[in-house]
């Protein structure tokens, strides 16, 4: 199915309606279903799962899933979120119907802000590993994931939360310079590890992730195109249009040669935190269990809470 006619069908919502389908690539289901089936006849139905964190709508006509997070009042990626996320990603991977996910935030202003910091403060040494295991299996899932994966960026996303829209294919962030994004680890005290810094460096080169590491910085939606960490800013009322139409776009070619072609492009990057899993997982711990860096986190907490009196 031809890109526009695509957008054209899903409209504003970024929600297919169930009458139109795009080839089924690489799919050993027999034979794809016209595109052109006219409306009227009976269609696959818009399966829909959801939890505490995270809702996801899978349009099975087309292949594409919408999941909205749903953790107020930020979306920080708690243990349980994580989890959540970890889950619904493997679902969604494991569906033959489902070729591709749209990332988004139901909360307004807000994509994610990242990892949840209660979760790194003064917990015992098992909380932080199996804290810690859970980020690492969500990124190696996502950024792993054979689906096409879009960010629609509708708020800041700060850290983690920049972390997961870097993990996808392609970003789209909503054109408000309000919204920040970027790996602010280093103003809480504490380093982004190797693999968020090579999953940066991958997108916006060496110097930049450099400087905007090393200074923790939170770049507004514009600074973040011009630099790169975004691919597209469009009003935040054309997001979920604009992501239609990029999924679409990607859509359109057959599954096993972007999936080849994505594998050879993040395998060395994800076999490195692979093999250094739990050699991670340690150096997370010794870490986050030092003194001055819980201090660092606790008065980053306490800054948070004053800024809103
Ligand atoms: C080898 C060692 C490796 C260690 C690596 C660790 C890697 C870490 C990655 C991370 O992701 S750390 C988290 C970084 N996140 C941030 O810095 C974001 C902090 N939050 C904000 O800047 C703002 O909250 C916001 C996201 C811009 C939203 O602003 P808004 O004004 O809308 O809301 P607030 O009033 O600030 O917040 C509401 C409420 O939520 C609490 N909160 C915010 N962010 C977090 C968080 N990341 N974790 C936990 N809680 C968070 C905030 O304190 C407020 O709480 P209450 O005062 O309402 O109780």
């Amino acid at each position: 199915m031809a890109a526009a006619t695509l957008v054209r069908r899903l409209g504003r919502s970024g929600v297919l309606p169930l009458c139109c389908r795009p080839p089924a690539w690489d799919r050993a289901r027999g034979p794809p279903p016209s595109p052109l089936q006219p409306p009227g006849l009976p269609l696959a139905p818009c399966r829909s799962f959801s939890n505490n964190k995270i809702q996801v709508e899978l349009d099975e006509s087309s292949g594409v899933a919408m999941m909205k997070f749903k953790s107020p009042p930020v979306n920080s990626l708690s243990l349980e979120f994580l989890t959540e996320f970890s889950i619904s990603l493997e679902k969604l991977e494991n569906d033959r119907a489902c070729r591709g996910v749209i990332i988004t935030s139901a909360l307004p202003k807000i994509f994610s802000s990242g990892l949840d910091i209660t979760e790194m403060c003064g917990k015992s040494v098992e909380h932080y590993s199996e804290f810690w295991r859970a980020v690492q299996e969500l990124w190696l899932r996502l950024y792993g994931s054979n689906l096409v994966t879009v960010a629609a960026v509708n708020g800041s996303s700060p850290a983690g939360g920049c972390l997961v829209a870097l993990s996808c294919d392609y970003r789209i962030m909503a054109d408000n310079p309000k919204f920040s994004i970027g790996l602010n680890e280093a103003q809480l005290g504490i380093v982004a590890p190797f693999w968020f810094k090579d999953t940066f460096v991958n997108i916006v080169g060496h110097r930049i992730a450099e400087r905007s590491l090393q200074l923790g910085s939170l770049h507004p939606a514009p600074e973040a195109h011009r630099l790169g960490l975004v691919d597209e800013l469009v009003p935040e009322e054309k997001l979920m249009e604009k992501a239609a139409a990029v999924m679409a776009q990607w859509l359109a070619l057959p599954d096993h040669a972007r999936q080849l072609t994505k594998t050879m492009m993040r395998k060395a990057v994800l076999d490195r935190l692979v093999a250094h899993r739990e050699e991670d997982i340690k150096n997370f711990i010794t870490f986050i269990s030092k003194e001055s860096i819980q201090k660092s986190l606790r008065m980053y907490m306490e800054m948070l809470k004053k800024k809103k009196s």
